[in-house]
């Protein structure tokens, strides 16, 4: 790989596991609706566009009003970010790979669709904050993933031009983002892609996080 001099990660599915917290969080506004409860698989093929998205396909996978979907966002984010971290974690070889890409110099920064203060609660309250220099939330810009603006904003924040970056993500919008900035894509295999990962479109994939770092070290020395 060419110089790289940034990398840009996704949260949900890729640095940490939030499935239980999101769907703790939509069975709490399911249950106050008279509506039936979601399981985590269920949740998990609703999670990678944003907070109104994952209500909106849970409330019509469980026969709810969509009429009235504004008001049932707007009571679903304050019962999310009270809980956002609560049993949310980071993935294996998350916490040691951000160190180690840190110590070798690169700016990292998170680009999610997820609202900005639930992200900014969970890697602190995970205490992974400290590793990014830039985190951009769904709610940040009018845009949000697949649409390019969040990548770029986090790399004008960086001073990083998209050439000498790379996303890393678990979703078809990370790597549709990616490709409309003109930035590298890698992707997980694990995660809550709606396609299998091998038809997201990646430059790569990696199967678990620990895997980045020998492949970034060699092109981030250059
Ligand atoms: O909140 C979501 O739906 C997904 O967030 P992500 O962009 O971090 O995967
Ligand atoms: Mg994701």
């Amino acid at each position: 790989m060419s110089s790289l001099k940034a990398i840009i990660f996704d949260l949900d599915g890729t640095l940490v596991d939030s499935a239980r917290d999101l769907r703790d969080a939509v069975n709490v506004l399911l249950a106050e609706e008279g509506l039936r409860q979601i399981d985590l698989d269920e949740v998990k093929s609703m999670i990678g566009d944003g907070a109104a998205k994952l209500v909106e396909r849970a409330v019509s996978a469980t026969g709810g009003d969509l009429s009235r979907l504004l008001e049932l966002v707007a009571r679903f984010l304050p019962i999310y970010e009270a809980n956002a971290a609560r049993h949310t974690e980071a993935y294996p070889g998350v916490v040691e790979t951000l160190s180690s890409l840190r110590g070798l110099g690169l700016p990292l920064a998170v680009v999610t669709n997820k609202p900005y203060t639930a992200t900014i609660d969970i890697l602190e309250a995970l205490g992974l904050r400290a590793y990014f220099d830039a985190v951009v939330g769904g709610d940040t810009l009018p845009e949000r993933k697949p649409h390019p603006a969040p990548i770029l904003a986090a790399l004008k924040h960086l001073g990083v031009a998209p050439e000498a970056a790379l996303m890393v993500g678990d979703n078809y919008h990370d790597v549709r983002a990616a490709r409309a900035a003109g930035v590298r894509a890698f992707a997980v295999t694990y995660g809550y892609s709606h396609k299998p990962h091998a038809e997201l479109g990646a430059d790569r994939l990696i199967n678990t996080m620990s895997e980045l770092l020998p492949i970034v070290a060699n092109a981030a020395a250059v």
